[in-house]
């Protein structure tokens, strides 16, 4: 087991959704009343089996990284940090109530991981939480790993970026900071940390992916003294992952961890500091260099270079993933439809596990990474890119917009929409697999899916909303959509990964450059425009979004990348225009996303991302008005970008952050209309007409009436009819309420 000379292979975390989405299946099952509470686990039971087999072919497991819905939520669990109102006699419905929210309680605020496309749920931590051990989970899952006879090493996240990622718990006092709590935590991880030893566990892996951004000295100071305080308690190895770990490198070698996970994918810089650094030969440097973002193959002569240069430091050598292996689908295996030039140039987790292994194999393969074919090339769209000059601006500004748009569509003041999509039914996703296994012949298709646009605008005229939506019926993802319709981009069959709980979406392979051949939506939205008198909203997914939900080519910058994708989509709003809508959202829920989790990168992230949208949008007459929606909080960090898009309204998720967003927008150079979600779609949970009421006059008392539309959080794909039938009748009616008080 403490084999010191060979080089070791692992991985840092591992898909947990089952390679048939198994865990998602029986995660709705139990949801709707179908499927028990013994019926869940057994399913959850075969699903880490699966995940174990898997990675068995490596020196060293991960356990504990599976997850019945996020692993954060279960970190806070481990260490009982569970909100008073989410407290219930059955723990698993005290998880799910954090998760999801019940009848009772709202449920923790969910945002992304990172600069993923993963979304954790967010701890609520105050003066007085009561942090205990319950180590219960992290031992069992280690001890199933442990016999099948596998070197198991639980994987915790670490205590400081629990603290990081979490927030302090409502009516906190103002100056209290979760990391305040370090002390009382740590104490709790050394109990849990003592019960794996006993259990058997040699190393733990604590991950602290928080350390991939800038830390300030404070922040350092913490990290010192926590790990100094638990590297007596067990063997520690700090996976971070999302980048280097820069400044956080020689403080946690100070405090004497036994091992260090390195991101040498994104965080190469962290190999040269090694090498400044005075590492002990006794230290375990793990080198992260198959991308675990990513699917292209691994060039396999570089990254054992990269090994030799950790192998020169150090006589514990590991081989791993960058990252979990957690944001990349199970098995290329299950590709068939993929063009062989592409396939031979991809690798998803079962692949990558095999490329690991190949690495500590003296005899394993070392072969590079062989170069993209020619045809992947456009020189006509470089062409025209290279071309395009100014034409990326709207010719006048927002202020003498305002009018002609008010004019073409009139419009009350807190005007009521929705975000897109309406309820993707189950019929609808079986009418779509039917069509695209050969069983439903494309009119057929075709007029289900018009059926559906008639029956979602009829649905609209009823709830008296303002301004409609096709509700997206023929989308089965607002990416893969029209990655479909796209040269340059492959899409997979079943190349599912896990974006929040249950839920999962399958990024398409964006591998060559970029084209539209036909338009993408304009028969939609004219469809759905015969049918109503009032406004229908044209409806297209951006080109920030469309990279971050992909796996993107990685032999140009993202920048040039966007712009290819942002020339398509000019043309598609020019054939909406042209077609007479007059007003086309371009949703970027992905903005903050791609931010670059170091500041050093961000204002070149702003200054392209903002420029691609416009380069999508700015083509359209004054009178044209564009829409952009963006979710998930923390719109501090881009509030300038969602300036700079220049768009004439912005919706934006508000309601699980409590309209925090407000305060982001006060005080910036943001002058245009806000949609602030007044309805947390992402919960079960149905609001009050009351409740929605007073997040709008919050909304009209920061922005006056003129500027606030009344609007759900994101689109409703996700929800039912029986519970967007009712928050809708609560959303018109609130809107109708406050636009009477501010008249
Ligand atoms: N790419 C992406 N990222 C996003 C979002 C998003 O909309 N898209 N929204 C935000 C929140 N994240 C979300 C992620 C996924 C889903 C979601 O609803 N996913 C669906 C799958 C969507 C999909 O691809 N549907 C396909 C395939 C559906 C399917 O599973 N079909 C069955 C067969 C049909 C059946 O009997 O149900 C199969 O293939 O096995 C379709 O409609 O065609 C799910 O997990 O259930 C929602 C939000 C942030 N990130
Ligand atoms: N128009 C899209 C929808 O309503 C926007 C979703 S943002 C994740 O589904
Ligand atoms: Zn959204």
């Amino acid at each position: 087991m403490n084999n010191r000379t060979a080089v070791r292979s692992t991985a840092l975390g591992y898909p947990r959704i089952g390679s048939n989405r198994e865990l998602k299946r029986a995660l709705e099952a139990h949801w709707s009343g179908r499927l028990d509470a013994a019926g869940l686990e057994r399913a959850a039971a075969a699903v880490r089996a699966e995940m174990l087999d898997d990675l068995s072919v490596l020196d060293a497991v991960p356990t504990g990284v599976f997850s019945y819905y996020d692993h954060v939520l279960d970190t806070a669990f481990a260490v009982d940090a569970v909100a008073p109102r989410h407290r219930r006699e059955d723990p698993l419905a005290s998880y799910f109530a954090a998760a999801r929210g019940d009848a009772e309680a709202a449920p923790l605020e969910m945002t992304k991981w990172f600069d993923t496309n993963y979304h954790y749920l967010v701890p609520e931590i105050g003066p007085a939480t009561a942090f205990a051990a319950k180590p219960e989970k992290a031992v069992a899952e280690f001890l199933e790993a442990r016999e099948r006879g596998l070197d198991a090493r639980p994987v915790l996240v670490g205590p400081v970026s629990f603290l990081l990622l979490a927030k302090p718990e409502d009516g906190a006092p103002e100056d209290f900071r979760p990391l305040d709590r370090i002390g009382d935590l740590v104490e709790v991880y050394t109990e849990i940390l003592t019960a794996l030893g006993r259990a058997g566990a040699g190393l733990v892996q604590l991950d602290e992916p928080a350390l991939a951004a800038d830390r300030t000295p404070e922040e350092l100071a913490v990290v010192a003294a926590a790990y100094r305080r638990l590297v007596g308690t067990a063997e520690i190895l700090v996976a971070g992952g999302y980048g280097p770990f820069g400044e956080s490198l020689p403080v946690l070698l100070d405090a004497g961890v036994e091992g260090i996970a390195l991101d040498l994918v994104r965080g190469r810089s962290d190999l040269d500091a090694l090498e400044t650094l005075n590492v002990s030969r006794e230290t375990f440097i793990v080198a992260g260099v198959v991308d675990g973002r990513n699917i292209w193959r691994t060039d396999l002569a570089k990254a054992a270079e990269d090994v030799e240069r950790v192998r020169a430091l150090t006589d514990r050598v590991g081989v791993a993933s960058s990252s979990s292996l957690l944001h990349v689908p199970v098995d290329l295996a299950a590709e068939t439809g993929l063009p062989a030039e592409l396939v031979a140039r991809l690798s998803f987790a079962r692949q990558k596990l095999a490329e690991i292994y190949a690495l500590t194999d003296p005899d394993g393969s070392r072969e590079p990474r062989p170069a993209a074919p020619d045809a992947w090339r456009d020189d006509a769209v470089r062409a025209r890119l290279a071309g395009l000059g100014d034409d990326a601006d709207r010719r006048i500004p927002y202020a003498d917009r305002r009018a002609p748009q008010a004019e073409r569509v009139p419009l009350p003041p807190l005007p009521t929409t929705t975000i897109g999509s309406f309820p993707q039914t189950a019929e609808l996703r079986k009418a779509r697999a039917a069509h695209r296994q050969g069983l439903m012949i494309d009119a057929d298709y075709h007029a289900r899916m018009k059926a559906e646009v008639a029956t979602v605008i009829a649905e609209q005229e009823k709830l008296g909303l303002d301004v409609l939506v096709h509700g997206e019926p023929e989308r089965n993802d607002m990416v893969q959509y029209f990655a479909e319709q796209l040269t340059g981009f492959a899409t997979t069959a079943a190349g599912w990964v896990q974006s929040y709980g249950s839920r999962c979406v399958r990024p398409p392979v964006l591998f060559g450059d970029v084209a539209r051949t036909a338009p993408m939506t304009v028969p939609w939205t004219s469809y759905a425009q015969s049918l109503t008198a009032k406004p229908v909203k044209g409806m297209l997914t951006g080109p920030v979004t469309i990279l971050a939900w992909s796996f993107v080519r990685d032999d140009q910058p993202l920048a040039d990348t966007a712009d290819q994708v942002a020339l398509a989509l000019r043309d598609e709003v020019a054939d909406l225009e042209a077609a007479g809508t007059a007003i086309i959202q371009v949703d970027e829920p992905a903005l903050r996303e791609l931010l670059p989790v170091r500041a050093a990168g961000r204002a070149a992230y702003r200054a392209w991302a903002t420029r691609s949208f416009r380069i999508a949008t700015a083509g359209v007459r004054p009178d044209t008005a564009i829409h952009t929606h963006l979710c998930y909080s923390e719109f501090g960090e881009v509030i300038d970008a969602i300036a700079a898009l220049d768009a004439d309204v912005t919706s934006i998720e508000a309601s699980r952050s409590k309209m925090e967003v407000l305060a982001d927008l006060d005080g910036a150079d943001y002058r245009s209309a806000v949609g602030p979600g007044v309805w947390d779609i992402h919960s079960p949970r149905v609001p009050a007409a009351d409740e929605m009421a007073a997040a709008l006059r919050l909304a009209v008392a920061a922005l006056g009436a003129g500027r606030v539309w009344a609007n759900p959080d994101c689109g409703l794909k996700t929800r039912r009819y029986e519970e967007v039938v009712p928050a809708l009748q609560g959303l018109v009616e609130a809107a109708r309420t406050v636009r009477a008080e501010a008249a």
